[in-house]
């Protein structure tokens, strides 16, 4: 089975489309105002006007309120939620979207939010600590013991020279990079993501090189 590969905090059109041709399934797009890579309804809704077909928009929430998620929603035409603060499963459901939510493992309990979200279509095992922003290029210990889950999404701190790693060790569903692809928060690198893409397909041709 492939690995998808997200690539996460597009703040341009250019560099969705760049992602796409380099062979990424998702991109995320960040509504969380504090955050570098923040975008606008309307730069949104250009970002994923210039997606080829069959590359998914996501939209990133961080304790949102149910009428700013309700707005983007309406606004931007999103494939998928995903949710990185402490939204509760009942939160997450109201929008009657697909989801994904974020577990914060830098102390969080990967099955106790598994238990709490059996409905989130993925779980996304992220660096950062519980309900922090994400982008901030930590890892975690992969090595430690996880969910047996088939929705898994591996994030935090993935790089070129470490996703091979986190891939054989995890088996995961898809992973997700944002700063490891960067020329500065929010400016996606060519030559990063293509060369991140092509570790995740090299490493599941040839598993253990
Ligand atoms: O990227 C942000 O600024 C951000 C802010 C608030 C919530 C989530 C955010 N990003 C989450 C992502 O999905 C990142 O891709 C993920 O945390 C991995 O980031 P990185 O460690 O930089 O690869």
């Amino acid at each position: 089975m492939r690995c998808r590969i997200k690539i996460c905090g597009v703040t341009r059109p250019e560099d969705a489309v760049m992602a796409a041709e380099a062979g990424a399934d998702a991109i995320g797009l960040v509504f969380h105002p504090p955050s570098r890579r923040c975008v606008s309804e309307a730069q949104a809704a250009r970002i994923v006007a210039a997606l080829p077909p069959l590359v998914s928009a996501v939209g990133l929430f961080l304790d949102a309120d149910t009428a700013q998620v309700r707005r983007i929603r309406s606004a931007v035409p999103l494939d998928l939620l995903q949710f990185h603060g402490n939204e509760s499963a009942a939160f997450c459901e109201q929008f009657g979207d697909r989801y994904i939510k974020a577990v914060g493992m830098a102390g969080g309990d990967a099955w106790a939010v598994a238990r709490e979200h059996p409905a989130a279509a993925g779980l996304l095992l992220d660096g950062h600590p519980p309900g922090a922003a994400g982008g901030s290029g930590e890892a975690f210990d992969w090595h430690q013991s996880l969910p047996a889950e088939p929705r898994i999404i591996v994030a935090g701190g993935l790089r070129v020279d470490n996703v091979a790693e986190a891939v054989e060790t995890i088996r995961p569903w898809g992973v997700d990079c944002s700063s490891g692809v960067e020329s500065a928060p929010g400016i996606k690198d060519r030559r990063s993501i293509a060369a991140f893409i092509e570790e995740v397909y090299r490493v599941e041709r040839h598993p253990g090189d």
